[in-house]
């Protein structure tokens, strides 16, 4: 397979510094080789352009939404490169940075494919719109964006409208969900598998029954969407937004094992990573052991 690796080294998202080495570190520690696998050809893109944005500004565009625009033109920007990727048949590969860059890549993605699905794999539901968010980060509205709930700015980003259809979405492993997502996951009636579910069922019947979702929707597509807080807190301290009660490595491999496996995926996001908060080293390993599992199944 073609990957075209797409980096985003982005923190204004989650407003917190560090995110934004996440695509730097993890080239130095070898994620070109890792994903290629003596098999694939990954094509480095570098990284979409980040300007460098004083915190002092960070509300300059709106007062409930921080970075607003500076964080619109990095998305729309990653949306085309995505949109070229796939145009150029290459699996778009992109790596973060925060979450916020769920925005683009599902704006570029599904502007290439006629019915898209997403599954977000996430400790968060990142489904919250500029009223709802309890912190103002954008990297907590991704998901809310593409299903054309939030400010008109992210909604109609690269291209007019809803990106996704709520029946295409689904979120697992959720396990800290704000009230006001809540709502509207259930206005929505969106596919939830969270980690209180995969605890009373079992995390096989969640994956299984996704994949049977998809296999009989009318989706020509899915986009991956990997935020590594899935994991257990213990696992991934260089993350920003750590939670407990989460999935353990194999049971995280076991995941994209499935998922990537059914070949339904077409894209991916693998995000927030944040080296300057990491202990040891354990949080960069654990993604490279990751990415290396991803690439034997690219
Ligand atoms: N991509 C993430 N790690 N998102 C965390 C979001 C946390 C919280 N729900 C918020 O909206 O601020
Ligand atoms: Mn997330
Ligand atoms: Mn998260």
């Amino acid at each position: 397979m073609d990957i075209n690796l797409i980096g985003v080294p982005v923190q204004y998202g989650c407003d917190k510094d560090g995110s934004q080495e996440g695509p730097g570190r993890l080239r130095e520690l070898g994620i070109k080789e890792a994903l290629e696998n003596n098999r694939n050809t990954v094509y480095d893109m570098g990284n979409i352009f980040v300007p460098n944005i004083l915190p002092d500004l960070k509300y300059k565009w709106h007062k409930k939404m921080k970075y607003l625009n500076p964080l619109v033109e990095i998305n729309k920007n990653l949306a085309h490169m995505v949109y070229c990727s796939l145009s150029a048949n290459c699996f778009p590969f992109v790596v973060g940075g925060d979450h916020s860059l769920g925005i683009g890549s599902i704006a570029g993605a599904s502007k290439y494919f006629d019915e898209m699905a997403v599954i977000w794999v996430d400790a968060h539901g990142d489904i919250n719109d500029l009223e709802t968010s309890p912190s103002g980060n954008i990297h907590g509205m991704p998901l809310a964006a593409s299903l054309g709930v939030g400010h008109s700015s992210i909604t109609n980003l690269y291209y007019e409208g809803r990106k996704i259809k709520p029946e295409n979405v689904y979120i697992l492993g959720a396990r800290d969900l704000d009230p006001g997502e809540i709502r509207l996951i259930e206005k929505l009636n969106i596919n939830l598998y969270t980690i209180d579910y995969i605890n009373s069922n079992s995390l096989d019947g969640a994956v299984k029954e996704i994949l049977s979702k998809l296999k009989t929707s009318n989706v020509d597509s899915v986009h991956l969407s990997f935020d590594i807080d899935v994991f257990d807190e213990s696992l991934v301290p260089g993350t920003g937004t750590p939670v407990k009660d989460g999935l353990s490595f194999d049971e995280g491999r076991y995941v994209l094992d499935e998922f990537m496996g059914s070949k339904l995926i077409t894209s991916m996001d693998f995000v927030e990573l944040n080296p300057a908060l990491d202990q040891d080293n354990k949080t960069e390993i654990l993604c490279m052991d990751i990415l290396r599992f991803i690439g034997e199944l690219l």
